[in-house]
């Protein structure tokens, strides 16, 4: 695999997808071999599972989501990590490792259903404060099921956790303190991060 592969994570409403628009275009300035993609995926199981949340819940929804991103891994990840892509997802396994949790399944058992995935390059969590997080949730005109059973405290905690058993698992992972940044200054953070040398020359 030539390409490099860049997972964006943190709290509901703390900016991922923002962010993802941000860092693809910084990076396609360079190199325009850049895929943007998301989990749930856009394939047809992936759109099922966005539209089922809402009653699909604890372990079908655990298996589900992990069915949707082995199919994302096998038929569209690696193939444009081995086309020298660069790859920015929005959520992947961390978010699983939160909402699952969040779900009542534990670690052990989410984890037995994405252990084969692939680490990616980078991971990268942004946080911020869970006041002005709320704050952006208020904002919403509805929340979905999921995001009205946590809150941003409890995600941040969870996130906290879900990095520290990737950690032990041997992933390469960065916090991104996004507080009073903008979100082309928080991207530009996490570029830094992805292309300080001890990642950009990663395998
Ligand atoms: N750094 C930032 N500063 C101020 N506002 C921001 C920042 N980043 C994102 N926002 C705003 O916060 C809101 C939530 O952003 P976004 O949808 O990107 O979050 P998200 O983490 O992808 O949420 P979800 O996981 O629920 O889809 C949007 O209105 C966005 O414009
Ligand atoms: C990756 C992933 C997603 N989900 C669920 C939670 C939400 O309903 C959507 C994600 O929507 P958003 O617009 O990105 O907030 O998918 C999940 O339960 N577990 C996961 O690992």
């Amino acid at each position: 695999m030539s390409g490099r592969f860049l997972v964006v994570e943190g709290p509901n409403g703390v900016g991922k997808t923002t962010v993802c628009a941000h860092l693809a275009a910084a990076l396609r300035r360079n190199d325009p071999r850049v895929h943007a993609t998301t989990e749930p995926s856009q394939s047809p199981l992936g759109r099922l599972l966005r539209a089922a949340e809402a009653t699909v819940t604890g372990r079908a929804l655990g298996l589900a989501i992990a069915a949707d991103r082995a199919h994302h891994v096998e038929e569209e990840i690696i193939p444009h990590l081995n086309a020298g892509f660069t790859v920015v997802c929005d959520r992947y396994v961390p978010s699983s490792l939160v909402l699952q949790r969040l779900d009542g399944l534990a670690v052990d058992e989410i984890w037995a259903y994405n252990e084969y995935t692939i680490p990616p390059t980078l991971t990268v969590y942004l946080e911020d404060d869970a006041e002005v997080i709320a704050e952006r949730l208020d904002q919403r005109r509805a929340r979905s099921r999921l995001e009205s059973v946590g809150g941003p405290a409890e995600e941040l905690d969870l996130y906290r956790q879900a990095r520290e058993f990737l950690d032990q698992e041997g992933w390469r992972q960065a916090v991104i303190d996004c507080r009073g940044r903008t979100p082309a200054e928080v991207a530009s953070a996490v570029l830094s991060e992805f292309n300080a040398p001890e990642v950009a020359c990663s395998p």
